[in-house]
C-alpha cells in the first residue's frame, strides 16, 4: 500500500492579505518539506510567548528567574552547532568567477538538486513557520523585504528580536514587490511517535545563496549566523549583490552617533571582523568628559547616496546578536544594562539561583555554575563555563544608549568610516587614509587574528577585507571596484565622501598584554578622528597613513606610559615591507580583477616604506 502524504495547505492558514506569489512559494516549500502544519507568524507578543513556552516544553529553553531577569531564557545548542560554518557556506552564482576566490562556489542547478533532495520531507513531524520580515524600518525607502520559512521555533523567536517581522512586513509585499525567499530547516524530521531532542540539527550543513535569483537555502543548523537568514545571509551576502547592482553598499559595520563637547554631531560607521569589538564600540561609554556616544547599530549597515549625494546609512536590523564572553560591567556596561530582561541567551552558563553568567561578566566567577553543556562547573574545573561564541539576543530598543535617529527611514549622513582588525603586532592604534582610494586599499588589506565566531583555528592570522571575507556575496575584487565607484559617484555629485580611518585596539607588548586600554577609552581615538574632520587635530604623515602627532591624542588619565604610546604608534618599515609582500601575494590571488587604484596604492606604500628604510639607514 502506498500512503500519499497529506498535503499541508499553506493557503488555508495564510492571512487574508498575503500576496499570491508568497502563498505559492510557501505552498511549494510545504509540499517539499511536508510539515504537520503551517503557521504564518504575525509578530505579536502573544505569539512570542507561545514560542518561548513551546521551547521550554521541549527542553530547548530554560526560563530564568523572572525576579532576576524577566521574560528571559537560556538556550543550550547541540555542542556541534555553535558558530557559523564557513566551509559549508556557498555562493551559487551562475558563473564561478562571480563568486571569486574567497567564496565556496557551487553550480546552482546542481546545488538546487542537492538541496531539494535534502529538504524533501525534512519538516515531517514539525511545524513550518512562515516569517515575513523587513530589513530596515518598515516602509523606509532603504528597507528590503523577505520571507523565511523555518521549522525552528528558536529561529522564529530570534527573528522577532532581530528583524521587523510578521503582519507589518507581509503588508509591504504586493504583486510587484521584490522580496527574498529564504528557506531554512534544521534537517531533523520526526517519525510518528519519535521523541524530539532539545536542539535538533543535522551533521550535514549547507548555507546556500543564489545571488542572481536573490534566494537563500539553509540546511542542518539552528545557530544564529547560519539560520537567522535575514542577518548574514540576506543583509550581507544577498544585499551586497543587490547593492552592487543598484549603487549602494551593504556592510558588516556598526553605526554610531557622536556628540562632541561643543555640541557638534557626527555619524560614524566601523567595520571590524566578527568578535573584534563592533558591539563594544557601538555602545562605547566615553571616559572623556562631555562626550556623548549613542548607538544606531552594532553589526550591519546599509549605506546609500542620499538626494544631496552624501552617503547615508541605516541599521537594517532591529536587535543585537552579541558575543557574551568579555561583555561585562567593566567593559560594556551598556550591553549588560540592555539585557535586563526580554533576552535569549545561547550557550552561556546558568547560576544556581536561575540567572546567567559568562567569562568577563563579573571579575570573579560564582563558586558553582551549570556550564553551557549542562554539566556542573566550579572555577577550578579547568574549562570555560560559557562557550567562547555564546550569544545574547535582545531588542535594540532596549539599549539605554540607543540614538533617537536609529530608525530614521532616510538614514543618517556618514562623516567617517573606520576599518579595524585584531592585530597583536605591527598595525598602529589609528591611521587616517590620504584619500578615498587609499581608504579602500586600507579596507581591502585588513588582516585579523581568527576568533571563535566561526569554526577554524583561533588566533591564526587571515586577511579579512572590509570585515566582509565570510559575507561578500560576489567577487571580492569587484567589490573593491564597487567601493571605488561609490566614492567617485559621491564626488561627482559634488559631495564629500566620508573620511576613512584604520584602527587596532589589540596591539600587545612583549609580555602579551594589551598596550591600549580600549573600550570606553577608545573615545580618545574618536576624538582625534573627528578632530581631523574639523581641522583641529594634528597628524603626521607616515607610509601607512596619517598618524596622530605627538600630544594630538589626549592621554590624560588613560594610564598609558610614554613607552607604550610610542609602541602603539610605531610603524616599523622593515616589518611593514614584509606585510606588504604578503599583501601583494594576497592581491595576486584575485588576478586581473584587482582595481588599478588598489595596485597603485600598494606600489605607493612600498615606495614609501623603502624610502623610509633608506633614510633610516642613512641616519644611523
Ligand atoms: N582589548 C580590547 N578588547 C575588546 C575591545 N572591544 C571589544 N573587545 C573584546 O572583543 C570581543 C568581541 O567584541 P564584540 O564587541 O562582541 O565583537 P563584534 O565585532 O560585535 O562581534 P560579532 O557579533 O561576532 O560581529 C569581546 O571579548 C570584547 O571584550 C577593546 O577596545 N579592547
Ligand atoms: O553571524 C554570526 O554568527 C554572528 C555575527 O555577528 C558574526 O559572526 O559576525
Ligand atoms: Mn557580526
Amino acid at each position: 500500500m502506498t500512503v500519499t502524504p497529506q498535503r499541508t495547505s499553506a493557503a488555508l492558514s495564510a492571512p487574508p492579505k498575503a500576496d499570491a506569489k508568497v502563498i505559492a512559494w510557501v505552498q511549494e516549500m510545504a509540499d517539499l518539506t511536508r510539515p504537520n502544519r503551517v503557521v504564518w507568524c504575525d509578530g505579536s507578543e502573544a505569539e512570542l510567548h507561545g514560542l518561548m513556552n513551546k521551547l521550554v516544553g521541549t527542553g530547548t529553553a530554560i526560563k530564568l528567574d523572572p525576579k532576576k531577569r524577566p521574560d528571559s531564557y537560556l538556550v543550550r545548542s547541540d555542542p556541534s552547532d555553535v558558530a557559523r560554518v564557513e566551509s559549508r557556506t556557498f555562493i551559487c552564482s551562475e558563473r564561478e568567477e562571480d563568486a571569486g576566490p574567497t567564496n565556496n562556489w557551487a553550480e546552482p542547478a546542481r546545488m538546487r538538486r542537492t538541496l531539494t533532495d535534502l529538504f524533501r520531507g525534512s519538516m515531517e513531524g514539525r511545524t513550518m513557520y512562515v516569517v515575513p520580515f523587513s530589513m530596515g524600518p518598515v516602509g523606509s525607502p532603504m528597507a528590503r523585504l523577505g520571507v523565511q520559512v523555518t521549522d525552528s521555533p528558536y529561529v522564529v523567536a530570534s527573528m522577532r528580536t532581530m528583524t521587523r517581522m510578521g503582519d507589518a512586513a507581509l503588508a509591504q509585499i504586493g504583486p510587484d514587490t521584490a522580496w527574498v525567499p529564504a528557506a531554512h530547516t534544521v534537517g531533523a524530521p520526526l517519525a510518528r511517535g519519535q521523541a524530539d531532542v532539545a536542539w535538533p540539527c543535522n551533521e550535514t550543513k549547507y548555507i546556500c545563496h543564489f545571488p542572481e535569483d536573490r534566494e537563500i537555502w539553509s540546511y542542518g543548523s539552528a545557530y544564529g549566523g547560519n539560520a537567522i537568514l535575514p542577518k548574514k545571509a540576506f543583509a550581507l551576502r544577498i544585499a551586497s549583490v543587490q547593492a552592487r547592482d543598484e549603487g549602494w553598499l551593504a556592510e558588516h559595520m556598526l553605526l554610531l552617533k557622536v556628540t562632541n563637547p561643543r555640541g557638534r554631531v557626527f555619524h560614524v560607521a566601523a567595520a571590524f571582523p566578527s568578535a573584534c569589538g563592533k558591539t563594544n564600540f557601538a555602545m562605547l561609554a566615553p571616559t572623556l568628559p562631555d562626550w556623548k556616544v549613542e548607538t544606531i547599530g552594532d553589526d550591519i549597515a546599509w549605506i546609500a547616496p542620499g538626494p544631496d549625494g552624501r552617503l547615508r546609512a541605516i541599521n537594517p536590523e532591529a536587535g543585537f546578536f552579541g558575543v557574551a564572553p568579555g561583555t561585562g560591567l567593566s567593559t560594556n556596561r551598556t550591553a549588560v544594562e540592555t539585557m535586563w530582561g526580554n533576552t535569549v541567551f545561547t550557550n552561556v552558563a546558568l547560576t544556581d539561583d536561575g540567572d546567567v553568567w559568562w567569562e568577563g561578566l563579573t571579575d570573579e566567577a560564582p563558586a558553582h555554575l551549570t556550564d553551557w553543556t549542562g554539566a556542573s562547573w566550579t572555577p577550578d574545573s579547568g574549562r570555560k563555563a560559557a562557550h567562547p561564541n555564546a550569544r545574547f539576543t535582545v531588542a535594540a530598543a532596549q539599549c539605554p544608549t540607543i540614538s533617537d535617529d536609529w530608525e530614521d527611514p532616510a538614514g543618517v549622513v556618514l562623516d567617517a568610516i573606520i576599518f579595524g582588525g585584531r592585530r597583536a603586532t605591527n598595525v598602529p592604534l589609528v591611521a587616517q587614509s590620504r584619500s578615498w582610494e587609499h581608504g579602500v586599499f586600507m579596507g581591502a588589506t585588513v588582516s585579523s587574528e581568527q576568533t571563535a565566531a566561526a569554526e577554524g583555528t583561533v588566533g591564526e592570522l587571515r586577511r579579512d577585507p572590509f570585515a566582509m571575507l565570510p559575507f561578500c556575496g560576489y567577487h571580492m575584487a569587484d567589490y573593491w571596484q564597487h567601493w571605488l565607484d561609490v566614492g567617485k559617484a559621491v564626488t561627482d555629485a559634488g559631495a564629500t565622501p566620508p573620511a576613512i580611518f584604520q584602527v587596532n585596539w589589540f596591539r600587545k607588548d612583549a609580555d602579551g598584554r594589551f598596550l591600549w586600554p580600549g573600550f570606553g577609552e577608545n573615545i580618545r581615538v574618536l576624538d582625534w578622528i573627528l578632530g581631523r574632520l574639523e581641522g583641529r587635530a594634528d597628524g603626521v604623515d607616515s607610509p601607512v597613513g596619517i598618524l596622530p602627532a605627538p600630544w594630538a591624542i589626549n592621554l590624560d588619565g588613560a594610564g598609558v606610559t610614554p613607552d607604550q604610546w610610542a609602541e602603539l604608534l610605531r610603524v616599523d618599515p622593515r616589518s611593514h615591507l614584509v606585510e606588504s609582500d604578503d599583501a601583494a601575494r594576497y592581491l595576486e590571488t584575485f588576478g586581473a580583477k584587482v582595481p588599478e587604484a588598489i595596485r597603485r596604492e600598494l606600489h605607493t606604500l612600498r615606495d614609501r616604506l623603502r624610502g623610509k628604510l633608506a633614510n633610516g639607514s642613512l641616519a644611523a
